[in-house]
């Protein structure tokens, strides 16, 4: 009997020890996480190594990261070309410099794995689900379908913008002030939603309201997921995580579409009959994998979903850093009208044409420009090293840990760019033009990432931007609304973590052309 109540004693005195138990598992995690083999010894770090203060760290790493990245930069980018800062949840390794740059572009995906990194990055798994970490199959859609027919979709993309020019900015004759960011995003997820989803569903506000939030539900939901160790993100997901319930609308909005589609394909492949008059747009390119590979209608309108994500917010913040620099310096925008109204002549009037963007040189240079000194990432080339990797300085990377590339500090390496810090518009304007290109990844630019990965939607987000900023210069004046700090004065960029977001308060002014 005794032996029993020592038992039930005991029992009762482990059952107290749970709640310990359960928080020592992060904490032991943490310890093996900064002192274990993912440690990282070889790697120079920027900040603390000890455990809890790394994770503070982590911490302040959301609100100081450009300091941290151009400190390790100045301090690490020659040798080793490695330096490590710690995040909430686990060191981020950064490659510096154009050396260790070439050496992880030349890695294969055995090596490390690209979308590896984004799910490092996004915590992915959690918020958007372990089959689309395996199978991205929305990635090579990117490629195949839309950048190798891109020129099909100019004439629509160009009615698209000025039709959304017209409904969010009209041409007022006296200056007129809209919240920038706002506006911009308004005209690129209406152009873009013309290519994802056709008309009349690229202009419905209820479905662009969906497609631009989904972005903030991934954002927020990571930030949170991000701040616990692995064991604990699917408890902590099934809390945070704001995208099931942003699927779920989407997909009582464009669901009946999908299947609709989806039962109208699966005819015409029984039958092998041609549908004619198929829509043409990535809604159907997704739709058309579903029925080939059996994924589920759900699935198709959450890839629609990433789609969203990859492409809206990316383009909408680059545009609008741009913007601001338009805005606030009168003298930029003689040279851009010269060469718009140029190309107009030589292009009968069309701007959309498959040529007349290409020869937008001083356009394509002032976006160059802009993106090299704010891009929308500090950091860009995410990375999961699968095996262990060397770099040639003699460092090596056991598998399982977060690589990527200092982009800012790269693009502000003044062995790369003369006066690296000075917005130089026609920097890019004359030498090897191919090479120099808004789109041309190279050692001194990666915005757009490097390598066989480099995102595959820079070529749409490119003809979108330079229409854009031809669009604008054509038709309107601009100017900064004076803010608190004065007038002509580009609105300071927010950093939260490595995202460099133009000033979401600030407002531009509009007013239709006035030709001298
Ligand atoms: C100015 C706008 C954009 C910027 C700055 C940007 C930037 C990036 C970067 C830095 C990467 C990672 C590249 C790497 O790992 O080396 C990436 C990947 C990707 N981007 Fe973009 N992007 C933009 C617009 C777009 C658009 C409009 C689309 C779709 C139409 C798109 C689709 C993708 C996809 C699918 C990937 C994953 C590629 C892969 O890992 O194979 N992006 N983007």
């Amino acid at each position: 009997m005794s032996a029993i109540i020592v038992d039930v004693s005991s029992v009762t005195q482990i059952a107290a020890l749970w709640p310990w138990l359960l928080a020592a598992v992060p904490l032991v995690y943490m310890l093996w996480n900064w002192l274990g083999p993912n440690g990282l010894h070889e790697v120079p770090t920027v900040g603390t190594t000890i455990p809890l203060l790394a994770y503070w760290s982590g911490l302040r790493y959301i609100n100081n990261a450009r300091e941290t990245l151009l400190t390790g930069y100045a301090q690490y980018a020659h040798t080793p070309g490695l330096f490590k800062v710690a995040m909430t949840d686990q060191w981020l390794v950064i490659v510096a410099g154009p050396k260790q740059l070439e050496e992880l572009r030349r890695m294969s995906d055995d090596e490390v794995s690209n979308y590896g990194g984004v799910d490092e990055l996004l915590s992915a798994r959690f918020i958007l689900g372990a089959d689309v970490v395996k199978n991205p199959y929305h990635m090579p859609l990117v490629h195949a379908k839309l950048t190798r027919n891109l020129g099909d979709f100019h004439g629509d993309m160009k009615d698209e913008m000025w039709s959304a020019f017209d409904d969010h900015i009209g041409m007022p004759d006296e200056w007129k002030s809209f919240p920038a960011l706002k506006t911009v995003m308004s005209v690129v997820s209406r152009t873009s939603n013309r290519v994802f989803v056709g008309l009349p569903l690229c202009r419905d506000p209820e479905f662009l309201d969906i497609a631009t939030a989904v972005t903030l539900d991934i954002a927020q939901s990571r930030f949170v997921i991000n701040l616990f160790p692995p064991v604990m993100k699917p408890l902590i997901a099934k809390f945070v995580n704001k995208v099931p319930s942003r699927l779920r609308k989407a997909y009582a909005k464009v669901g009946p579409m999908v299947e609709a589609r989806r039962r109208r394909a699966e005819e015409c492949k029984a039958n092998k009959e041609e549908w004619d008059e198929k829509p043409n747009d990535f809604l159907m390119w997704l739709v058309d994998e579903a029925v080939e590979h059996g994924y589920t209608n759900e699935s198709t309108v959450l890839y629609l979903l990433i789609m969203e994500f990859v492409a809206l917010h990316t383009a909408a913040m680059s545009f609008t850093h741009a913007l601001f620099y338009l805005a606030s310096d009168s003298s930029l925008v003689a040279p851009l009208r010269t060469e718009v109204e140029a190309v107009l002549a030589e292009e009968s009037g069309d701007l959309g044409s498959r040529t007349a963007v290409r020869k937008l040189r001083y356009i394509d240079s002032f976006l160059r420009e802009s993106q090299r000194i704010n891009g929308t990432n500090a950091t860009t080339v995410w990375r999961k090293t699968l095996k262990t990797i060397s770099f040639s300085s003699g460092v090596t990377i056991p598998p399982g840990v977060f690589l990527s590339a200092a982009s800012t500090a790269t693009h502000l390496d003044e062995h790369h760019h003369s006066n690296p810090a000075v917005f130089d518009p026609w920097r890019f304007v004359s030498g090897d033009l191919h090479a120099r290109s808004f789109v041309s990844t190279t050692p001194d630019f990666i915005a757009f990432g490097q390598g066989r990965h480099a995102c595959p939607g820079r070529h749409f987000a490119a003809y979108e931007m330079k229409l854009m900023l031809a669009y604008i210069v054509l038709y309107y004046d601009v100017k900064m609304r004076p803010g608190a700090e004065g007038v002509g004065v580009r609105p300071k960029n927010k950093w939260i973590g490595n995202s460099i977001i133009p000033d979401p308060t600030a407002d531009v002014l509009f007013r239709k052309r006035v030709k001298a």
